[in-house]
């Protein structure tokens, strides 16, 4: 195929989530626009991550929110139709077709090339085509990369060989593995052990740490390790991998060697054991970076390592907030930074403004989809601590709401909120319990709104719903 070349103001190299978003914010900011994808619009969370993750733990959470309600607990004893939970899942991820990414595209009058996105000297990328071609794009005012990221997979002999697990296998798998190993504690794992136990194997956790969950407040962790223990999961902590094989051929069991002498034979070994940057093939050695790393970016997510701020990188490639809804906010910023740049116009850099990405640091929210659900946002007691907050701690177990009581019979969840004592208002709080997903909302409000903790007496919940733990929060903080 001929070489082409084509000018425009802004490139987007990978259309994930952010990248499709930081595409939408620049064109609305009057800038012309393509973007470069070399798999699926939509990227890893619409197809290998969020979207299939969640939609294989919907009914597994729905039916253990169901088994706690007196009258229908019955009814829902049996197991899970699998062959009805895969199809939901597929349809979940449109087949794995991203027909309407592009519709949207077009919708938003974004150009698009798919390929290969490589950058070729400052401001210029050039993609190879699936057809072998290249098209070479110059840009005139930015190049945004939103790679994203891959598994980050230990390095042990041999692992290539054994067909292991990532995140895509575990979301996208159509038969259930009689026995699964799950490397890691952290988000993926918990909830990848919580959906495949569920969808009926014997799922043994390899956790190197002494808890689950370590970014989250330490009960977080504890409670979804009591659960997963109840529902069967053999939760090991204190083990690593060191060797693993496939016996008897590709097909065969995988032979784990553990880091406590011991050894372990399962049908499939899934690797949640973190993310590594996309970048290590996309040219930065040409503008005089180092291949492979995280891109650090300022709070307005120019790259920093350049002086002349041309290059952007948002969303997971920067290391800030590895969160489809984080990523998504950081180009909603980055967008009309590029496009008040390119104008001429100044760029508002203050706490909260508008052409900055505060939230990143201070109020970053995530719900772990696990039995119980864990919701939190801002900082943990001891993030706050540690940036020298003078703080007090509330905590309350869930005891005398009544809507959670509603909600399930033995309701089991804590709540803990962190105040910043200075200030008056909350800077970090986190849920745990069945049903309190959509609850985060309104702890987000709180802590990015820096609400004074004295007017949240005003916000009153609705009686009786699990909201009114906010109610109890205030009691303890008042005595
Ligand atoms: C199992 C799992 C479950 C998750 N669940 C959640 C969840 O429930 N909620 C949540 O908020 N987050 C979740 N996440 C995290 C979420 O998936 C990421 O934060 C999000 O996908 C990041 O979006 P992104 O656009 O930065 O990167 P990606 O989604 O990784 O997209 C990057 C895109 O760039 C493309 N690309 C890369 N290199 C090139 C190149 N050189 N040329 C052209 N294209 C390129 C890729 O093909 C891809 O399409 C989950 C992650 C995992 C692994
Ligand atoms: N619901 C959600 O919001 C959601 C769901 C899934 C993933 N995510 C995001 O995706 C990102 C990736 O998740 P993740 O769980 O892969 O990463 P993570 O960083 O949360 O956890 C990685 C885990 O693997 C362990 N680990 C790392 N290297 C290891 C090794 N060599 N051997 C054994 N254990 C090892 C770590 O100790 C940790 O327990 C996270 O930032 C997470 O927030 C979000």
């Amino acid at each position: 195929m001929n070489d082409t070349s084509r000018t425009y103001d802004v490139v987007v190299i990978g259309a994930g989530p952010v990248g499709e978003n930081v595409a939408d914010r620049t064109r609305a900011a009057g800038l012309s626009t393509v973007i470069v994808e070399k798999e699926l619009l939509g990227g890893e969370c619409s197809f290998w991550a969020c979207e299939p993750s969640k939609a294989l733990l919907r009914p597994v959470l729905a039916r253990a929110d169901a088994r706690r309600v007196p009258g229908l607990k019955n009814a829902v004893g049996g197991p899970l139709d699998v062959p009805a939970v895969f199809a939901h899942r597929d349809d979940m991820v449109n087949h794995w077709h991203d027909e309407d990414q592009v519709e949207w595209l077009n919708s938003v009058s974004v150009d698009l090339v798919r390929g290969h996105g490589r950058l070729d000297g400052p401001r210029q990328v050039v993609v190879t085509t699936p057809e072998g071609g290249t098209v070479r794009l110059d840009a005139r005012h930015a190049v945004a990369v939103c790679t994203g990221t891959r598994t980050a997979l230990p390095d042990l002999p041999h692992l290539d060989d054994i067909r292991h697990w990532t995140n895509r296998e575990a979301t996208g798998a159509d038969a259930v593995p009689r026995r699964l190993a799950v490397v890691g504690g952290g988000v993926v794992a918990v909830e990848m052990a919580t959906a495949w136990r569920a969808l009926g194997s014997e799922v043994t956790m390899l956790v190197r740490g002494d808890c689950l969950l370590t970014r989250m407040e330490p009960f977080a962790g504890e409670m979804v390790a009591e659960t997963l223990r109840e529902d069967g999961v053999d939760l090991r902590f204190g083990v690593s991998v060191t060797s693993v094989a496939r016996e008897e051929g590709p097909d065969g069991a995988v032979r784990i060697g553990l880091s406590d002498g011991g050894q372990l034979d399962v049908d499939e070994i899934l690797f949640a054991t973190g993310r590594t940057p996309q970048t290590d093939d996309i040219g930065l050695e040409t503008v005089g970076l180092t291949p492979g790393g995280w891109l650090s970016v300022d709070d307005t997510f120019r790259v920093t390592a350049l002086e002349d701020g041309w290059l952007y990188a948002v969303g997971d490639v920067n290391h800030r907030a590895l969160m489809t809804h984080q990523g998504k906010y950081q180009a909603r910023i980055a967008g009309p930074v590029i496009g008040a740049r390119a104008h001429g116009e100044p760029v508002d850099t203050q706490r909260w403004g508008p052409h900055i990405a505060t939230a990143d640091s201070a109020a970053v929210p995530q719900v772990v989809f696990t039995d119980p659900e864990v919701a939190s946002v801002g900082l943990t007691a001891r993030e706050a601590e540690n940036a020298g907050t003078r703080v007090k701690v509330v905590d309350h177990d869930f005891r005398g709401v009544a809507g959670a009581h509603q909600y399930a019979e033995g309701y089991r969840g804590k709540a803990r909120m962190v105040i910043d004592l200075d200030r008056g208002t909350v800077v970090g709080v986190t849920f745990v319990g069945p049903g309190i997903a959509e609850l985060l909302y309104s702890a987000t409000v709180v802590v990015a709104g820096e609400v004074p903790v004295e007017r949240l007496w005003h916000a009153v919940p609705a009686f009786p719903t699990i909201s009114e733990v906010w109610l109890r929060l205030l009691e303890a903080h008042r005595g």
